[in-house]
């Protein structure tokens, strides 16, 4: 069975490099330059340099290669899916979608399984999330990540047919808990990484996390979410990954606001929507968000951080 992982960054393009090993697995771009400089180099110069291609991997410029492939991976920004699947529901009708993204949208509220569901309901919609640097797994180092699907009778074959000798597919039918995980998480180490950045300590940083993994657990109860989903890979694993390593972006947006530095606008920054949207949500439903909200502040320039700070310490104290 042949797998298209469409949307070629540094996620996309790691998950071709391992799957590759054990299948063929065709991997598109959505730009004619990168699509030949790929074909060219056998590596992605452009997002993933130094990882080359092993020979079943397949580059591809055009969608409709994929129509022989039953399961497409999803491997572009949260703010984009909904505009690239519905100007392709028809390539991607009847297939099973798995999202690779991390986040809530703008405007709705809801993460990528919602939104397959939303535009593609004749697809069957997945989400593969986790603890996971596109790095790392590129270069075949050990990593665990939670495969959700609704149908778990499909999601047992997806777990099957995703994992290698060095990826290790756990696998759930809570699709909400899981992409809350992945998106909340992102919020809570832009927290962390001001927090560094602004000189305030390991403690602070601990403080926020556990304080941020409550906050997380608050609104997946609210939505209908397991609880032990939020304790597993795609929840406490991967805020555990993204508030400690200097290699996530979204620590290194929130170290830059700490610092007072300014942070590259292209960069691939998904807590930064997240934020806005889950303060949203909370807003309208009623909910204590507090880290998120300051997050979402922070970012608008809305506050600056010893306020931030002052909010967040001058709260009322209650029991844990
Ligand atoms: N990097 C990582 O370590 C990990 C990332 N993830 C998640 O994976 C997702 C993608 O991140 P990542 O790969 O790192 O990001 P990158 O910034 O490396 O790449 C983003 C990719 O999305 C493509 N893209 C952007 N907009 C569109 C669009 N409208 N239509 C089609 N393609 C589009 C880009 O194409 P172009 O170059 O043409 O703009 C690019 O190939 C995120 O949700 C992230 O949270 C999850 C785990 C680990
Ligand atoms: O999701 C990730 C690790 O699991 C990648 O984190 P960043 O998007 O912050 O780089």
């Amino acid at each position: 069975m042949t797998l298209a992982i469409l949307g070629a960054g540094a996620f996309g393009t790691a998950l071709a490099i391992s799957i590759s090993h054990d299948r063929p697995v065709q991997l598109w771009a959505r730009d004619a330059d990168q699509v030949a400089d790929m074909k060219a180099a056998r590596e992605n110069t452009l997002r993933l340099p130094g990882c080359p291609f092993p020979d079943d991997l397949r580059v591809i410029g055009d969608l409709g290669d994929i129509s022989g492939s039953e399961t497409v991976l999803l491997a572009i920004p949260m703010q984009k899916l909904r505009d690239f699947l519905t100007r392709h529901h028809d390539i991607l009708s009847g297939k099973t979608l798995v999202a690779c993204c991390k986040g809530m949208e703008l405007g709705t509220g809801v993460g990528p399984v919602s939104v397959i569901r939303d535009v593609i309901p004749g697809a069957e919609a997945a989400i593969l999330t986790g603890p996971s640097f596109a790095a790392d797994i590129a270069r075949g180092l050990p990593t665990a990540l939670t495969l959700a699907c609704g149908d778990d009778e499909r999601g047992a074959i997806l777990q099957h047919d995703l994992s290698t000798a060095n990826l290790r597919i756990y696998r759930t039918t809570d699709t909400i808990g899981a992409e809350l995980g992945g998106a909340l998480k992102n919020v809570i180490a832009i927290a962390c990484g001001a927090v560094m950045g602004a000189g305030l300590g390991e403690s602070a940083r601990a403080a926020l996390m556990t304080r941020g993994y409550a906050e997380m657990q608050r609104l997946a109860e609210y939505l209908g979410a397991d609880p032990t989903t939020l304790a597993g890979l795609s929840g406490f694993g991967d805020l555990t990954l993204t508030c400690t390593s200097e290699q996530s972006r979204n620590y290194r947006l929130g170290r830059s606001l700490g610092e007072g530095n300014s942070f590259d606008a292209k960069t691939t920054v998904e807590g930064a929507a997240t934020a806005q949207a889950v303060h949203d949500m909370a807003q309208d439903h009623g909910l204590d968000m507090p880290i998120t909200s300051v997050v979402a502040a922070l970012l608008e320039n809305r506050l600056d951080m010893k306020t931030a700070m002052k909010r967040l310490l001058s709260r009322p104290l209650k029991e844990e």
